[in-house]
């Protein structure tokens, strides 16, 4: 009754929701099961914090202010208190067993990892003792917890004001670095965790995984994969009726293919919730990584996490750290209470944090998610991608691509059969065709990652063509030659649009043959030198790292060899010492 005035004296409006909500969960159970068929699932943590009939999963490696807690709770509570020395499913067996259990209350709150696909109701797992789990703060946020229990006055354990913002066991738990408070005296010191402002935090304290596109792909770096496979897809109906030209689809593959992946298949889908599942459920088996953008958003059309949610088979579901990175963007706009852009495909989502980003990458297993709506806002996102994955420069996974290109001024009858041949001859490299014009020559591209083997093709493709090859065909950048083999050069225009204009042409100005605005071939140009600075840049930094990695390596070996300096000279003293006393008792004898 006390929690119930305090929190009605409150003028947290969401506090209040929350607990309604919660109030209304547990007396629904209250409702379906008698007093005598609930337990109350209590680990001393802040989230069952919640006065109520208790079992408690005692383990060896637990905290002993954990375990204190716990006691005293139930003594101060008047708590009935079962102490089970098993692990989770023996011990609630043999509970089950003993006593006519049928529901058990939890303090799980969606975004902790053991909420995936539960609900305020859900039944035990197949393979666990039948019972209903009872989660009446499953919506509850890690500031609602605190709000209610600062508000309520009711106690916790006393690790939570030394810095511990969430505690899983003595081997995998450590106060949260990040609130370490500088102090002078020897003694690290740490702010409580209800100073949390960041739900996404609370859990800097335990040990956990690394994110990245490699353990997608493999976690062996010695070995470089010869062909990863990735899969584009682009949501919007805007793109199907022609209305919205799409860009990003051709830059990711120029991306993708620039860092040695192969792009199988590049799509474009209705905003349909089905459409978008179907399409990612069908890609992220056959690829290493699914690539989506279009759709991502709080409109109605916005439906491509439901769409990736739905192909991974879970919910969608609020994402406390999300949240906080919108609430930092959109702050005015955000209720706080709902926030639809802030639902997250449950259990499979990573979030890639980079400082250039103001909200943080979405993965979902192997399928990325890209927010941006332009080149300029993509660009950016690839570069971070690239940065915080494997995807591509120094680190990459996989083996760059080189590439050559061929003009051959021939029918393509009398090219098909040769080629078909070289292509027998050279599986491994990919030779592509096509035209600028139909009259004109044909461009011949080989790929592939061994550039021995692609010289060896090149030569056998010369030998079969003889003089009708010639280099080049590439479109990008300064041009010297049209496809038609003829030279073109730079002109100035003269038409009343364009005055002084500088483009490329033939002297003569032949109808169908390169016409290219110089400006155009800078662009070009620039852009192809800021890749390679990039990719340069990328290099460096990795060095750097290397670098800075060794130079702690060194001064733990200096520290090693201080320390190793010292127990020779204690080692050397000892010894002086025995030997004084070797020659004391010797003389002492003689005497
Ligand atoms: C009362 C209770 C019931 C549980 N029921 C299930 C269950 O039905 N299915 C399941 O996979 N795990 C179940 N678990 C295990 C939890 O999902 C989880 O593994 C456990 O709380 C440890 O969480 P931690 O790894 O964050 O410490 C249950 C645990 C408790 C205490
Ligand atoms: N050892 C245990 N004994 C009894 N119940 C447990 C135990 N471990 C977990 N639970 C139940 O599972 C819920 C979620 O556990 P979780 O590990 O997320 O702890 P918590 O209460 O959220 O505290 P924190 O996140 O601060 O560690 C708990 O609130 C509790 O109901």
């Amino acid at each position: 009754m006390e929690i119930d005035r305090a929190i009605g004296e409150s003028d947290d409006k969401r506090l209040k929701t929350k607990y309604k909500n919660a109030v209304f969960v547990i007396k629904r159970a209250l409702s379906l099961y008698s007093i005598e068929e609930v337990a109350f699932s209590f680990n001393g943590g802040k989230d069952s914090t919640f006065p109520v009939r208790t079992i408690y999963f005692e383990s060896p490696s637990a905290f002993t202010e954990i375990n204190a807690f716990t006691y005293d709770a139930a003594q101060t509570y008047d708590l009935q208190l079962d102490i089970i020395r098993q692990d989770f499913k023996s011990g609630l067996e043999a509970l089950l067993k003993a006593n006519p259990i049928r529901a058990i209350f939890l303090g799980v709150r969606i975004g902790d990892p053991t909420a995936v696909g539960q609900e305020q109701f859900s039944p035990s797992s197949p393979g666990w003792p039948p019972f209903m789990r009872v989660n009446p703060i499953l919506d509850w946020s890690y500031r609602d917890v605190w709000a209610f229990l600062l508000t309520c006055k009711v106690k916790y354990c006393s690790l939570y004001d030394q810095g511990y913002t969430s505690i899983g066991s003595i081997h995998d738990t450590v106060p949260n670095a990040l609130f370490s408070v500088n102090d002078t005296s020897s003694k690290e010191k740490f702010k409580p965790a209800y100073m949390l402002s960041d739900g996404r935090l609370e859990r800097a304290g335990r040990v956990k995984k690394n994110a990245s596109i490699k353990n997608d792909v493999d976690s062996d770096d010695s070995q470089k994969h010869q062909v990863l496979l990735a899969s584009v897809i682009a949501v919007g109906d805007e793109i199907l009726s022609g209305t919205v030209e799409d860009h990003l689809g051709l830059y990711m593959c120029k991306k993708l293919t620039s860092v040695g992946w192969s792009v199988q298949q590049t799509s474009v889908l209705r905003n349909d919730i089905d459409s978008v599942s179907d399409e990612v459920d069908r890609q992220r088996s056959i690829c290493d990584m699914v690539f989506i953008y279009g759709g991502v958003g709080p409109l109605h059309s916005d439906v491509t996490l439901a769409g990736v949610a739905k192909a991974f088979g879970v919910r969608l579901a609020p994402d406390e750290e999300f949240e906080e990175y919108l609430r930092h963007l959109i702050s005015e706009q955000c209720t706080g209470d709902r926030n639809e852009m802030a639902q997250l495909p449950e259990g499979i989502t990573e979030l890639l944090h980079h400082e250039k980003l103001s909200v943080p990458l979405i993965k979902c297993r192997n399928v990325v998610v890209l927010a941006a709506t332009n080149t300029e806002e993509l660009q950016k996102e690839w570069e971070c991608l690239t940065e915080l994955t494997k995807l591509g420069g120094s680190t990459s996974l996989v083996e760059l691509y080189t590439s050559r290109r061929l003009m051959i001024s021939l029918t393509d009858v009398e090219v098909a059969e040769p080629l078909t041949k070289l292509g027998l001859e050279f599986p491994d490299i990919y030779l592509g065709c096509y035209r600028k014009f139909r009259q004109g020559p044909i461009i011949i591209c080989l790929k592939g990652k061994d550039n021995a083997r692609i010289d060896s093709a090149v030569q056998a493709l010369c030998k079969k063509f003889k003089e009708k090859v010639q280099s080049g065909g590439g479109d990008s950048g300064f041009p010297t030659k049209c496809e038609c083999g003829l030279h073109v050069v730079p002109l100035l225009s003269k038409t009343q649009e364009n005055p002084r204009r500088p483009f490329y042409d033939f002297i003569s100005k032949k109808e169908g043959h390169l016409f290219k605005w110089v400006e155009d071939d800078v662009c070009e140009e620039v852009e192809d030198a800021i890749s390679k600075l990039e990719s340069i840049d990328r290099e460096i930094t990795t060095t750097k790292t290397e670098v800075d990695e060794l130079k702690t390596l060194i001064e733990d070996l200096k520290e090693d060899v201080a320390r190793s300096k010292i127990e020779i000279r204690n080692l050397k003293a000892l010894m002086t010492v025995c030997l004084v006393c070797v020659c004391v008792v010797t003389f002492a004898r003689k005497m």
